[in-house]
């Protein structure tokens, strides 16, 4: 990204718009090559949101408007705009910002192609903003916690900047010891890929767990809270997130955990009312059943591959965004967030 602020080299810069094409972070092949890709045309942005090069509800967005400069200077703006809509259906980000830029250059009196280009540059600054104030605010609600578990990945790699749930842990840390306990988030397993990676440049313990075990430590580590991302909010405050992020909540309350949720507001969705209402993206079976070998080949044997899943508003503690923190008033787990414990990681 081209203004990213001062903040250390250690955050990782996932795309960057090079004055002619966008260059990105293939996320694919972390953590074993930091193989960077152009992406020269819309079709090309399109691809990379699909396959996950490009990953995390704000940055989506962010390759949404630079995907869209693209396009005006193919001449299909439309054409751009739908590929892009389609290629993945759960985080707002998408939609809310290809319409955005449709309106803009309607409004703008400049070539579509300098008025986008300016559009994604301050959707940039916008979210710059919104991970610095989400983690300012978030490791001020989480000053007391020293072991935090995570799902999937939503550090600089999902957002362009510091994070969200991520950054609020790696910004904690600046202040003490703190463990991540990461998800491994099947089956493409960003929280083991993606989230250890960017811990480990910041020198933040991170320890990896499968999925079925968070449940279970829960009940044996000194877990102080949960904090995970959104790729939408409803208006009735249900959380869309990557799948697992349900069941995580549920044993969350069931062992009195506060379950935070780290929302840009760009991920606000206020005109959808609930979580029921959200198009939950459904991947391919092979991303499941390929990663045993021969499985995929046995007769009568197939996958469902839900890429998110809804947690209802009521198991969440307290959600915090850019603006402050909403804390559930009813949720005795608040309490918890002030608790100072003298246990450092694990
Ligand atoms: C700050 S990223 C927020 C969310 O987009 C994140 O939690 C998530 O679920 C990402 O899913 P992904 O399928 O990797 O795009």
């Amino acid at each position: 990204m081209t203004a990213v602020s001062n903040i250390p080299t250690a955050y990782p810069v996932p795309l960057h718009w090079d004055g002619e094409a966008l260059d990105i972070i293939d996320q694919r092949a972390l953590p074993q090559a930091e193989r960077r890709l152009r992406l020269n045309t819309c079709a090309d942005v399109a691809d990379a949101i699909r396959a996950l090069a490009i990953r995390g509800a704000p940055l989506l967005g962010i390759a949404a408007a630079y995907g869209l400069v693209l396009a005006a200077r193919e001449g299909k703006l439309a054409q751009g705009g739908a590929l892009l809509r389609a290629a993945r259906p759960t985080a707002v980000n998408l939609p809310r910002t290809i319409d955005r830029c449709v309106a803009v250059v309607a409004a703008s009196t400049d070539s579509p192609e300098a008025t986008l280009l300016a559009e994604a540059q301050r959707l940039v600054n916008v979210e710059v903003n919104a991970s610095d104030g989400i983690t300012r605010h978030g490791a001020s609600l989480l000053a007391c916690a020293r072991t935090i578990m995570t799902v999937c990945n939503t550090g600089a790699l999902g957002t362009g900047h510091r994070g969200t749930a991520l950054g609020i842990i790696i910004r904690l840390a600046e202040t003490g010891p703190v463990t991540a306990i990461c998800c491994e988030t099947r089956p493409l397993l960003q929280g083991a890929r993606l989230s250890s990676w960017e811990l480990s440049r910041h020198g933040v313990a991170a320890t990896v767990i499968v999925d079925s075990a968070a449940a279970a430590l829960m009940r044996t580590l000194p877990i102080d809270a949960v904090v995970v991302g959104c790729d939408r909010l409803a208006a009735n405050g249900d959380l869309i997130n990557k799948i697992g992020t349900y069941g995580i909540a549920l044993a969350a309350a069931a062992h009195g955990i506060p379950f935070i949720a780290a929302v840009t507001r760009s991920s606000i969705d206020a005109a959808t009312p609930s979580g029921d209402d959200v198009e939950i993206e459904q991947r391919d079976p092979g991303e499941v059943l390929d990663l045993v070998p021969g499985v995929a080949a046995l007769p009568g044997v197939t996958a469902l591959n839900p890429a998110f899943d809804v947690t209802p508003a009521r198991l969440i503690t307290a959600v915090v965004t850019e603006a402050g923190v909403v804390r559930h008033a009813s949720d005795p787990r608040t309490a918890r967030l002030s608790e100072t414990t003298d246990r450092a990681g694990l």
